[in-house]
């Protein structure tokens, strides 16, 4: 992105739009995009693309640097105009009624005016005075994990929980959707495991959230749909668990024999140079069963042995041509369903 927010729900400064009244009607989508463009100075950030997300969903925006995510979420929230194509967000055009729909949706951007020497309920309390209607705020502050905080100064809150303070402040207007940029970058394991029941409590009030994430865990856990954008366009559209047709891949079994011990006959794969045999196989448990039953009956040991399918990281990396963290190149260009 990043070119004017980056990780939102990390910066200080917090925008949570007056919600007035039921939400302008769309049906049960919350927001939808049809033939989307936008380019700067000629280049095609994004290049033509469609979803929708519904109601009450939790919805992820994944893909590389510059692949067009925040631009997309800019250009729902009416921060950035189009230059082509069809956007509702709850029933309005965020390009023309940006004013109406400020009121029912919810986000942070960078650089707060929070007050460090208020405490946290104080600091929630004067962003719910800004609303004619609003959260009870000692609601929002246990909502967000902040119950026992409630007097503490804000300026003495951990990094974590001043993200946490930032999500109240987004909630306590009660808007219908809340945008959420990256907000989990910088937490510790289980400062994400804590932001991440947050934000499934926020999905349980039957709000709609627009997450963009680079953690596919993050994706997996908490999203009902994933687009993955690359380079602008949707190389990916789905429910996490069947997204790049990963649920029907073939399975990989994977194992090492002792030394001097070849794998039965007609088991295919060869170890490669850690010693480590990979099969991928389509009927996942007769082959394994088979396996399994020679090695007991060998008395044989598998060391390592496992079975699985291709991850959601698996699947992103391949569909957007990007290396894994040691830079090992990804499955590029392979169909859907099939591994590397
Ligand atoms: N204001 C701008 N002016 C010029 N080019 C821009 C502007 N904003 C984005 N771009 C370009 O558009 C493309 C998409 O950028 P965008 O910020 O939307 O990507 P992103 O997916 O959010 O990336 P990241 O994961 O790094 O935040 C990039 O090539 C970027 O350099």
């Amino acid at each position: 992105m990043a070119h004017t927010r980056k990780n939102i729900l990390g910066s200080r400064r917090h925008v949570a739009e007056r919600f007035e009244g039921g939400p302008a009607g769309d049906g049960d989508v919350a927001v939808r995009v049809r033939g989307l463009t936008k380019s700067y100075s000629g280049d095609r950030a994004v290049a033509g693309i469609d979803f929708e997300i519904r109601r009450g969903e939790i919805f992820a925006l994944l893909g590389p640097n510059g692949a067009g995510k925040t631009t997309t979420v800019e250009i729902l929230e009416g921060y950035r105009s189009r230059d082509g194509g069809e956007v509702t967000v709850l029933g309005y055009d965020p390009g023309t009624q940006r004013a109406a729909l400020k009121s029912h949706i919810g986000f942070v951007l960078q650089s707060t005016g929070v007050e460090p020497y208020l405490s946290v309920r104080e600091t929630v309390t004067m962003y719910a005075d800004l609303y004619p209607r609003h959260r009870p705020v000692d609601e929002v502050i246990e909502l967000v994990g902040l119950g026992e905080k409630g007097n503490e100064r804000v300026n003495r809150l951990s990094g974590g929980q001043q993200r946490r303070l930032d999500l109240a402040i987004a909630f306590v207007g009660d808007p219908e959707l809340l945008f959420l940029d990256e907000p989990t970058t910088g937490f510790d394991p289980s400062a994400r495991r804590e932001a991440w029941e947050v934000v499934k409590n926020l999905a349980a009030l039957g709000k709609t959230v627009v997450l963009t994430t680079h953690f596919m865990d993050e994706a997996q856990y908490l999203a009902d749909q994933v687009v993955i954008l690359a380079k602008g366009r949707i190389v990916a559209d789905g429910a996490p668990a069947s997204l790049g047709a990963r649920d029907r891949a073939m399975a990989r079994v994977r194992f090492r024999l002792p030394p001097g011990i070849a794998a039965p006959e007609g088991l295919g794969g060869e170890p490669g140079p850690d010693g480590f045999t990979e099969i991928d196989v389509d009927d996942a448990v007769v082959e394994v069963h088979d396996l399994l039953h020679w090695a007991v009956d060998q008395k044989v040991g598998l060391e390592g042995f496992e079975v699985r399918r291709p991850s959601l990281e698996d699947v992103y990396l391949r569909l957007t041509g990007t290396t894994s963290g040691d830079g090992h190149l990804s499955w590029t260009n392979r169909p859907a369903g099939e591994w590397p």
